[in-house]
């Protein structure tokens, strides 16, 4: 097509075209619904050849869109199946260079208008309007383009094809054969028009490559076209793959996570793995953890997730965040601090306890006070000490009742591993944190009543001392960063309300004794189970049965024999669950009932309601007679009545003493024999009756532990009764250390001991002249029941048992079998 014969004519027909500009060589197919323009299309299709120019409008400022640029195949097969997209005609102004084509087909629209395949022939310039025409016809002229080979062109030509070739291969809108085409252009303007015809490149542009002067100039023109093309083009396609790398990034995480999750649900854990770890951080952001325990929860739960599911190691740390996130770091109960209110709760749950009850109410004004100061810390801890079962865990909920705080309860009996306080290291197989912090857990606050029962009974061996764990959870300075070797992390205990009990304050360790306020709780008279029994466990043993007043009656004298024979405590347990097995039975009568009326409990039926559990008084048990006398005896349980028998058999052994009697008691009974024989003269006692008998003391009752020095005088009485062969009554009990010189010393226990005597129906005490200070706080009903007799030695005692078989009339201060003397100091 080079040497296209076609001349150029004077005049022409031209038509504008809105968007683009077709260039000599270039195939083009246009739309025409504008009638001067299809007038125009007319005229030249009446000329041989049928040419036409084209022109570009002038539209400032908007760019064009690339123009359809189609291969002659594509051309024919859109002259074949329909027309092109039709495009704008008749703008304003038009350029005035434009390009003489020659019509290759023409199609008519059936809706109006006209399509025509165009080819770019010459570049000519419109260079004069021919006014009368009816259609745009102007004078028109070629402007010649002049081929020049410099070594510039040369040099710019072969840019231009390996541009060509690279563009080829980044844009995607150039054809397959766009390389091809280019390599096979031979005329240097063509190849121009050709790459300016595939570039996308604005009208004003293209207009611009038309009207280059010279071939240098157009060449240098494409040249930069391209290298701008290759830029946005290579630019484009950094920006795609980078695009492309994160959609990969982000599908390929997106596979890799749904794989994840397939797998562990295979191996169990399903997608719970996440919704834990999401459960243990938003849990640890609620419970308020001190900033050290944020930080080793943090450091727990980042291991947890690399663990895995189902392994070992994370069974151990998810114990570990339960626990941990399971304490009450910040949770705390408002505190009350009413003390009338404090009292009448007292009062409700516990029947008289007046000088407990009145000690609780102290400590609590001292903590008002303290609170409303500010101040922290606390005097000594109190310890609730007494025998089982008169009150001192239901007085430590009470405590907490009226405090309104939580209550908890950690028994101590048996602890004697310093672990047990402070708990295990988690390197420990199973290791679990100590009674302390499990406590706590449980109270869900942290400032609870927390009572640490039975303190008496820990022990200390090779596992480590529980009782210095203890001193620091107690101690008010230490307490504020209790560390537990399981949690390993400080807890503060400074807001605990700590409380102990014991049944005994001898075995409690010492320094912990030394930081206690001991609170002493005796044992109930029979007359005080029965107001207890009344006032509270038969109203609380109702309610839990649903029993009405109307449907029963338990009259005292029926509680009475229930206390007296059936129970045998210092405390009312026992008794307690008596009356509920009573109870329990009423309902069962009433329900078998046919006509409803109340059942009254007498005492002979009481072995139908509670069995043959008959208890005998101690002191019907036995028999009295010559070398026999009663004793009184302390026990973590109360007091108790215990017997010294002794016989007189011959043989030289002197000395026999059976009963598991302790060494101190052993040596009590030597120094009682001493004394008897230092007495046998006084006494009338033959000589031979020590030198040719074997005395033989015996202690029964097994339940009873035997040792310390108070049987002294019991069995000192009970030698002299047998030597003498008087016996002392049965209703007579005595208690008090002996010297070997005869001085009776003061023993301890007097309150329980003279208590449990009366209840076993003793009626006179001989005591040692120093403890009769202690009988001042008995109940009003012992002392009333009970002759309290102080002796100074163990004559006066001889006096009053013996003077019989004295040589000589009793001299001195006598004492009176059945006088009177409680109550005198
Ligand atoms: N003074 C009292 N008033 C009312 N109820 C009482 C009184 N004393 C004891 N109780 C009742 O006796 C029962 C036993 O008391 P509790 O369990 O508190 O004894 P304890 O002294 O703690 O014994 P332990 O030392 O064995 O733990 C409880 O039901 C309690 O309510």
């Amino acid at each position: 097509m080079a040497d296209d014969p076609i001349k150029v004519p004077a005049d022409s027909p031209y038509v504008v075209l809105n968007d683009t500009v077709v260039f000599p060589h270039i195939l083009a197919s246009i739309a025409f619904h504008d009638p001067r323009a299809m007038a125009a299309i007319d005229d030249a299709m009446n000329r041989d050849p049928k040419t036409l120019v084209c022109v570009a409008g002038k539209r400032e400022g908007e760019e064009a869109s690339a123009p359809e640029i189609i291969s002659p195949e594509e051309a024919r097969e859109i002259f074949e199946d329909g027309p092109p997209a039709p495009m704008a005609a008749e703008p304003s102004a038009h350029y005035e260079v434009g390009t003489l084509v020659v019509i290759h087909k023409l199609l008519r629209i059936p809706a109006g208008g006209i399509a025509i395949m165009v080819q770019g022939v010459r570049r000519v310039h419109l260079d004069r309007e021919i006014p009368e025409s009816p259609y745009p016809r102007a004078e028109i002229s070629e402007i010649p383009e002049v081929p020049e080979k410099t070594d510039t062109t040369e040099a710019l030509l072969r840019t231009i094809l390996s541009q060509a070739k690279k563009l080829g291969t980044l844009a995607s809108y150039l054809p397959d054969e766009f390389e091809t085409m280019t390599l096979n252009v031979e005329n240097p303007f063509h190849l121009c028009y050709l790459i300016a015809t595939f570039l996308r490149l604005p009208v004003a542009e293209r207009q611009e490559v038309l009207e280059a002067g010279t071939l240098e100039a157009k060449l240098h023109l494409i040249a930069r076209h391209l290298v701008k093309e290759i830029e946005i083009q290579e630019l484009g396609g950094k920006i795609k793959s980078k695009i492309a790398d994160e959609v990969q990034k982000s599908q390929r995480d997106f596979f890799l996570r749904e794989q994840m999750k397939a797998i562990q649900k295979e191996l169990g854990d399903g997608e719970e793995g996440d919704e834990e770890v999401v459960r243990y951080r938003q849990k640890a952001q609620e419970v308020g953890l001190s900033p050290e325990a944020e930080k080793e929860v943090a450091r727990e739960i980042s291991r947890l997730v690399k663990a895995g599911g189902q392994s070992q190691e994370a069974q151990v740390i998810r114990t570990y965040l339960d626990v941990v996130l399971d304490l009450p770091w910040n949770r705390e109960s408002p505190e009350s601090y009413d003390l009338v209110e404090a009292r009448r709760i007292l009062d409700a749950d516990h029947y008289d306890l007046e000088k407990v009850k009145e000690r609780i109410l102290d400590e609590l004004a001292v903590l008002a006070r303290k609170k409303k100061n500010n101040e922290g810390g606390r005097g000594p801890i109190l310890c609730l000490l007494g025998p089982p079962g008169v009150g001192k865990t239901t007085l430590g909920q009470s405590i907490a009742r009226a405090m309104g705080r939580e209550f908890v309860r950690v028994s101590l009996g048996g602890v004697r591993d310093e672990a047990e306080i402070r708990g295990h290291r988690r390197t420990y197989v199973g290791a679990m944190p100590g009674r302390i912090i499990a406590g706590l857990r449980k109270a869900q606050t942290k400032n609870p009543v927390f009572m640490l029962d039975e303190i008496d009974k820990v022990g200390a061996d090779y596992r480590g001392d529980p009782s210095a764990a203890l001193l620091e959870v107690l101690d008010t300075a230490q307490n504020k960063d209790f560390r537990d070797h399981y949690l390993d992390l400080a807890f503060d205990l400074s807001r605990v309300f700590f409380l102990t009990t014991a049944n005994v304050a001898q075995t409690i360790p010492p320094p912990l004794l030394d930081r206690m306020d001991l609170i002493p709780l005796s044992g109930y008279t029979w007359e005080e189970k029965l107001h207890i029994a009344r006032s509270h466990l038969i109203p609380r043993a109702m309610g839990e049965l649903s029993l009405d007043a109307r449907e029963f009656d338990l009259p005292d004298a029926t509680l009475k024999k229930i206390i007296r024979e059936f129970t045998r405590e210092a405390g009312v347990r026992s008794l307690d669950r008596k009356i509920t097995s009573i109870l329990r039975k009423i309902v069962r009568d009433r329900a078998l009932q046919s006509r409803k009326k109340k059942i009254v409990v007498k005492g002979p039926d009481l072995a139908r309601y509670l069995g043959n559990e008959y208890i005998e008084p101690e002191t019907r048990l036995r028999k009295s007679g010559p070398g026999i006398v009663t004793g009184l005896a302390w026990t973590p349980n109360g007091g108790e009545v215990l017997f010294v028998e002794s016989v007189a058999i011959p043989g030289s052994k002197g000395f026999i003493l059976t009963g598991q009697l302790g060494d101190v008691m052993k040596e009590s009974a030597r120094t009682a024999l001493s004394f008897a024989q230092s007495r046998s003269k006084t006494l009338g006692i033959p000589p031979e009756f020590f030198s040719k008998n074997e005395i033989h003391i015996h202690v029964p009752g097994g339940a009873i532990p035997k040792d310390g020095p108070s049987a002294g005088i019991t069995m000192t009485t009970a030698i002299l009764s047998l030597a003498t062969g008087i016996p002392v009554p049965s209703t007579v009990a005595m208690t008090g250390e002996i010297s070997l010189s005869g001085r009776v010393l003061p023993v301890g226990g007097i309150k329980e001991k003279l208590i449990g005597a009366r209840e076993a129906g003793i009626t006179t005490i001989y005591l040692p002249a120093k403890n009769l200070k202690d009988t001042v706080e008995l109940p009003d009903e012992v002392k009333r029941d009970l002759a309290i007799h102080p002796v100074e030695t163990m004559d006066e005692l001889i006096r009053v048992f013996f003077a019989s078989a004295m040589k000589e009339a009793p001299k001195g201060r006598g004492v009176t079998k059945g006088s009177r003397s409680s109550g005198k100091g």
